[in-house]
């Protein structure tokens, strides 16, 4: 099980648990357009990091964005094996021909 696996099964424990101590809970309890709205400024934030001089700025922002994603992800139903499903189905596909080939 590798990080991703474990911070999964972690935020999925967390979901009816206390938001006061528990942030995913916290998360949950506030709804789908507030997880939503997290991702959002942790897109931002790493954005503004990769505008920086320092790369490994970015890597706390990334991270954060990550988890939030995760959040998202559980929220919806959802589990990283979709994701990965789909990033597996467009694997040897170049984006510039995936693009081409879409009905216009
Ligand atoms: N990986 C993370 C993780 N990354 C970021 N964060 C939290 O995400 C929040 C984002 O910070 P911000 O300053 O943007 O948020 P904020 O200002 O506190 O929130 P708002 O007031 O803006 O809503 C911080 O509270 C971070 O601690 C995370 N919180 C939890 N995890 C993982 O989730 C597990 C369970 O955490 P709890 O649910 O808190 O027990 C932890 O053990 C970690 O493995």
């Amino acid at each position: 099980m590798d990080a991703f696996d474990r911070l999964e099964a972690t935020i999925r424990a967390r979901r009816g648990e206390d938001a006061a101590t528990s942030y995913t809970a916290s998360l949950f309890a506030r709804g789908r357009g507030k997880i939503a709205q997290k991702l959002g400024e942790e897109a931002v934030e790493t954005v503004i990091a990769a505008m920086g001089d320092d790369a490994r700025a970015i890597v706390p922002e990334a991270a954060d964005l990550l988890f939030h994603l995760c959040v998202l992800l559980a929220d919806a139903g959802l589990s990283l094996d979709d994701v990965r499903a789909e990033l597996a189905r467009r694997e040897g596909v170049s984006g510039h021909a995936e693009k081409a080939a879409r009905p216009r």
